[in-house]
């Protein structure tokens, strides 16, 4: 069974603003998905369907095999929200907040256990989190989100006000919870993040999933799998680095010459034929394409000048 599923889902706003417009996803039990898009790419909006705080105009979703909308109650049970605007009570402390979790949830967890595991000392749980700093708030919240020990964790945002202490906590405490199968749907701007935590990410745009895969599928997927630069004396003019067989593109900028290669082994080639050139080699750096490159080239592929994006 799937922990997310989504099918043909669009929430329309007005007459024609599309929030979400006819998306299918599906996220399997047991990984950690990372959902990517730029701002108003409908993310939010999507996690708000899956939790029913928004009905969709059409389509359906499914969590841990219970319809979003009818069964609702049994999502919330089963599912731990970090949610991207939550609130804190200001004149709660940090433990009367978990405890406050817990009992709505009908949880046993123990308080002291949850503030540790999000690096909440003993002194910030007696606390009032009305004075808590944005990265203490943010470690409560998802404190709260880790009540009941849910099968599906939704993280909106995760890192948002952490220090880089906060960042590496959120990666251990979502690589954890997929060591112990459950399922992490993580959506986040920081691609770094999303990067070293995720199985599989899809990437959405204007509402529409333009591309679902590995990093690596990602990579294979519009050929930019690496690229290397090179630092010369001065660019040669008796070699055509274009025409080197799996380099899709070559740009120059001064001294410095970066190929785009489509297989790995090109890389060797392009050093090869600088080295036969006029030209005298002498620096070079190989650089596999991040997935920073690869949200550009999905998300705006003109400015890329990328090829064409495959659907
Ligand atoms: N209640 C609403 N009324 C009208 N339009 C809305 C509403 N909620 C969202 N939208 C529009 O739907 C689109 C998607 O918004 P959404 O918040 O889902 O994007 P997002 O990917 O989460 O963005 P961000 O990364 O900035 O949080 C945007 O164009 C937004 O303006």
């Amino acid at each position: 069974m799937a922990a997310i599923e989504v099918e043909g889902l669009t929430k329309r706003y007005g007459h024609d603003v599309y929030a979400v417009d006819d998306l299918d996803l599906t996220v399997e039990a047991g990984e950690v998905f990372g959902f990517l898009g730029p701002n108003g790419a409908g993310k939010s909006t999507t996690i708000d369907v899956l939790l029913d705080y928004v009905r969709p105009t059409a389509g359906t979703a499914t969590v841990l095999g219970y319809d979003a909308q009818s069964e609702a109650d049994a999502v919330h049970d089963r599912v731990g929200v970090l949610p991207d605007g939550y609130s804190l009570y200001d004149r709660l402390t940090g433990r009367e907040h978990l405890q406050y979790a817990i009992e709505l949830k009908g949880a046993d967890d123990d308080p002291d256990d949850l503030l540790r595991r999000v690096g909440l000392d003993s002194t910030a749980a007696e606390r009032r989190a009305g004075g808590y700093s944005k990265g203490m708030s943010q470690r409560l919240a998802l404190g709260m989100a880790l009540v009941g020990d849910p099968e599906l964790l939704i993280l909106d945002e995760p890192s948002s006000g952490l220090d880089p202490d906060g960042i590496r906590d959120i990666r251990e405490i979502t690589r954890d919870h997929a060591a112990a199968g459950g399922t992490v749907f993580f959506s986040s701007h920081v691609l770094s993040q999303v990067e070293a935590v995720c199985d599989r990410v899809g990437i959405l745009s204007r509402g529409r999933l333009v591309a679902t895969d590995t990093i690596d599928g990602l990579r294979d997927a519009l050929g930019t799998g690496a690229t290397v630069t090179v630092t010369v004396d001065a660019p040669p003019a008796d070699v055509d680095l274009r025409s080197i067989d799996g380099v899709s593109a070559v740009a120059v900028d001064g001294n410095e010459i970066t190929a785009t290669c489509t297989v790995p082994a090109a890389k060797l080639r392009v050093l090869d034929a600088i080295r036969e050139s006029e030209s005298e080699l002498l620096d070079f750096e190989a650089r596999q394409a991040s997935l920073e490159d690869l949200f550009r080239a999905y998300v705006h592929p003109e400015a890329d000048g990328a090829t064409e994006v495959p659907r």
